[in-house]
């Protein structure tokens, strides 16, 4: 279904009649046909344009998209804060608004990796956890699509009426643009190159032998310096349509954006019902390669690597032990494996039901980071990380998602990944190092994992070493 621009219309003149007479902070829940994912990549990408005001996409493959503009209210942490703590803040904030009837409002959420505060790296000025209540968020969920709006000061109608203008605006199938085909990269580096990374995996393993940690996972980025700016709508809407079934994310903020398409679930809490997952131990796919051979082959490989299964075992491991602090009834299923166009993962589902008054912070504080992108034990791991990378990751490796009043929601965790601004823009891509790593078949893993932001360029970028 589309949207009728005349509903809309009305929709707008109601919304300013309401807002003008509401007295005291509240938020406002309106009903929208259906919203497809196209329309919120595309508001994503004109909303953006305004550096004023910050912008939220985030969507995963279950149902549940959302669009969050301008920020109503959000609480950040320097450090990472005891879920109880946090829990209190977003109860504190949401009291300060009249919410009526029955709906829980949708907050965003995000969290980096590392205490990122490297005034050299713009991706990396980041507090450790945000939670925010955008001023308008556009959300869809099991196909009906909702407006919330947090009205706290008249001003905050100029924010409405953009999205609403826009929204009527937007048609459903938008084309993409052709303005970028010309786009062209002026230069190209990485901050380890295959010398200093197989260096750092030689450091790595001399831990290992030395008992200290059993897995590490050692991270790189790449620098790319276009001609002109990307369009973000047309980057996004590639990503998405290559690599259709993962959790879609952009943040745009303070004139950078950080955008991604990953496979990695860190929690899903519903009811106090979790599930979780552990993802690593992978085999990357060739571009150039007849994909049903290569991919049978490579699934050949896959299963029969003691190398990967220790590698995944050890993520299973280390979510099982963080589960036991918060969780009862913990079941670890199946293996199976995640099947992308660029990599094959072995994949464990593990499900629990949380303890009483546990929700999704609980699961991010005690979960996060897991062995598949910080290593096993956790600190030592983050600490060989933070000597070995030459910068702090910032949001890659991090967490994204949305929360609500009750403590449910959905995160998934920031990986396949870049941060733009201007016309720079960088790539992150990491692997989980154990003692028989090889440093040149890890290298060509961390470039297979950067190929979805490679291939969504315009220019379609694959051969990048
Ligand atoms: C760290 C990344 O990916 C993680 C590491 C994996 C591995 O080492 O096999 C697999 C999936 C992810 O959990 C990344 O994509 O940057």
């Amino acid at each position: 279904m589309s949207i009728d621009v005349a509903d809309l219309k009305h929709l707008s003149l109601k919304i300013s009649r309401t807002v003008s007479d509401v007295e005291s902070p509240s938020i406002l829940f309106y009903e929208l046909p259906h919203l497809s994912l196209d329309m919120l990549i595309t508001l994503f990408a004109e909303l953006s344009a305004d550096n004023q005001c910050q912008c939220y996409l985030w969507s995963d493959d279950r149902g549940f998209s959302m669009l969050g503009f301008g920020v109503a209210r959000s609480i950040e942490y320097e450090d990472f804060a005891a879920p109880a703590i946090v829990r209190e803040d977003i109860q504190n904030l949401l009291s300060c608004f009249d919410i009526g009837d029955s709906s829980s409002p949708i907050l965003g959420l995000y969290s980096s990796f590392d205490r990122a505060d490297d005034p050299q790296a713009f991706w990396a000025r980041e507090v450790c956890l945000t939670v925010f209540l955008p001023t308008v968020c556009l959300y869809t969920r099991d196909d009906n699509s909702y407006l919330q709006v947090a009205i706290s000061r008249k001003e905050e109608l100029v924010q409405i009426s953009k999205v609403l203008d826009l929204l009527t605006a937007v048609h459903p199938e938008k084309s993409s643009s052709d303005a970028a085909e010309n786009v062209q990269v002026l230069g190209y580096r990485t901050d380890l190159d295959i010398s200093t990374w197989s260096a750092a995996i030689n450091t790595i393993k001399r831990h290992i032998r030395s008992g200290e940690v059993e897995k590490v996972v050692l991270s790189r980025k790449a620098f790319l310096a276009l001609d002109q700016q990307l369009n973000l709508g047309d980057f996004l809407r590639n990503l998405h349509s290559d690599y259709p079934n993962l959790y879609l994310y952009a943040l745009s903020k303070d004139g950078f954006c950080f955008v991604g398409s990953s496979p990695e679930m860190l929690a899903e809490v519903y009811d106090g019902k979790l599930a979780t997952m552990a993802l690593a131990g992978s085999v990357p796919l060739e571009v150039s390669k007849d994909s049903v051979a290569q991919k049978g082959l490579a699934l050949k490989r896959l299963l029969g690597s003691s190398k990967d299964m220790h590698e995944h075992n050890l993520v299973v491991q280390s979510i099982v032990e963080a589960l036991k602090e918060v969780a009862t009834h913990i079941g670890v299923e199946d293996l199976t494996v995640t099947n992308l166009p660029n990599i094959l993962h072995l994949q464990t589902p593990i499900k629990a039901y949380l303890q009483p008054g546990r929700d999704l912070l609980d699961a991010l504080t005690y979960i996060h980071p897991t062995a598949a992108v910080a290593g096993y034990p956790r600190y030592p791991s983050i600490d060989l990380i933070s000597a070995l990378e030459p910068q702090p990751r910032g949001l890659y490796s991090g967490t994204m998602g949305w929360i609500d009043a009750e403590g449910n929601g959905s995160l998934s965790v920031s990986l396949r990944c870049a941060a733009v601004r201007d016309k720079l823009v960088v790539v992150f891509a990491g692997c989980g190092m154990v003692s028989d790593s090889d440093p040149q078949a890890e290298y060509l893993e961390s470039e297979a994992k950067m190929r979805p932001i490679f291939s969504s360029l315009p220019f379609g970028v694959y051969g990048i070493k």
